[in-house]
């Protein structure tokens, strides 16, 4: 902790694999009898990707997997990242149903998410030689700018940035560097959302005190966007922001104009395949989607410190079981891979496609 690097945090380490998407991996790899694509499977475990923290229990994991990287940078005379999602705010994902949390705000959620973040405050501590970088809250912040007409997320609005404001300064104490979830281009890149959303993310961040481990936004999350689209994808309706880079280049200077100078992550999990949406805002299990651009931090923009996988391909988006619980009719339209398990369980269909579909090819 102590003070941050004043470059990009990536500069410099390796990136811890996490082990529980590995397993998940292997078990799927195994299940595949044709054997080149089975070869092409098992190279997903080399790719790093974002360990999400979505429920409290999961906590002492971050434990495990913070001793296992200290101890392979001793063995390796490296210097280790583990990256994590914190996502476990009350009435989670407000807007939508398939990845709704374990904590509600009715049931004194906003105590039990300082609990949470006590929790991962205190594994990280235990380890001060290994870099934490956090992707922070997928979707809330961005529900505020686009989804205030809901009652849900205008209910939750004010524990979702006082909770937020909360994770970022104890977060801050033990030297986690922080990107905030911004949505997408499809999302807060319309013109119509962009200086809210730069409004609000100023905001949050100074409330927070412009604390120094604060470095920017996290954007497509868990979506399908390039990062440098060759042409707009039709979706796109004409928003001149039709990919990550010009969201970001639309955003970034709102944000350091209001004093959030702010650098970017960018995911690219899913984003391999372009132009396989109906609408933009379709966001279940999009069919035919493939694993993107590997993480790198050759990025070739300055706003943007590294491509990263932050959702797990082959983790699903929500149930297509219409009877189930936490069903989101958004799985169940017509750009959606059916049948499709709840959120976050094993989607072994569609992380074969993920495999089969990946650009660059596996
Ligand atoms: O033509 N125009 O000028 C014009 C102007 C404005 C327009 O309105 C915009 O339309 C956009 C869609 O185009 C909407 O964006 C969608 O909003 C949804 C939330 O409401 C997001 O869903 C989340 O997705 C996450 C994963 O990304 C899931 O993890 C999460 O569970 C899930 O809830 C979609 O991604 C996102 O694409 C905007 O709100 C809306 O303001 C439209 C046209
Ligand atoms: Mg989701």
């Amino acid at each position: 902790s102590g003070t941050p690097t004043t470059g990009n945090p990536y500069t410099g380490h390796e990136i811890y694999l996490s082990p529980y998407y590995a397993a998940e991996v292997d078990t799927a790899a195994a299940a595949i009898s044709d054997s080149s694509l089975k070869a092409k499977a098992l190279k997903v475990k080399e790719i790093p990707t974002f360990i999400w923290f979505d429920i409290v229990a999961k906590t002492p994991d971050l434990g495990t997997y913070l001793k296992d990287a200290s101890e392979k940078g001793k063995r390796e005379n490296k210097k280790y990242i583990v990256q994590i999602v914190v996502y476990d705010l009350p009435d989670r994902d407000c807007a939508a149903k398939a990845s709704n949390g374990e904590f509600a705000i009715a049931n004194d959620g906003e105590n039990k998410y300082k609990d949470y973040i006590a929790k991962l405050v205190t594994e990280i501590k235990k380890y001060p030689d290994v870099r934490v970088i956090a992707v922070i809250e997928p979707d809330s912040l961005a529900n505020m700018i686009t989804n205030m007409n809901v009652a849900k997320c205008s209910g939750a609005a004010e524990v979702y940035k006082r909770a937020t404001i909360y994770a970022l300064k104890e977060l801050n104490k033990v030297g986690v560097y922080m990107y905030l979830d911004a949505g997408h281009a499809g999302w807060l890149g319309w013109q119509a959302n962009l200086a809210p959303a730069a409004q609000l993310y100023a905001q949050i961040y100074k409330d927070a005190g412009s604390p120094q481990f604060v470095r920017g936004l996290a954007t497509n999350v868990a979506n399908y966007n390039a990062l440098r689209a060759s042409s707009p994808d039709p979706v796109t309706q004409g928003n001149a922001n039709y990919d990550e880079i010009h969201y970001i280049e639309a955003l970034a200077p709102l944000l350091s104009s209001q004093g959030f100078p702010a650098k970017f992550l960018v995911d690219q999990g899913r984003s391999g395949v372009q132009n396989i949406r109906n609408e933009w805002g379709d966001w279940c299990n999009v069919r035919n989607a493939g694993f993107g651009a590997r993480p790198t931090t050759n990025t070739g923009s300055s706003h943007i410190d590294s491509i990263v996988w932050i959702k797990p391909g082959g983790e699903c988006d929500g149930t297509s079981d219409s009877s189930a619980p936490r069903y989101d009719s958004m799985c169940g339209k017509e750009s959606a891979h059916k049948p499709a398990p709840e959120a976050g369980q094993w989607f072994q269909a569609y992380f074969e496609n993920l495999v089969k579909f990946a650009n660059p090819a596996l």
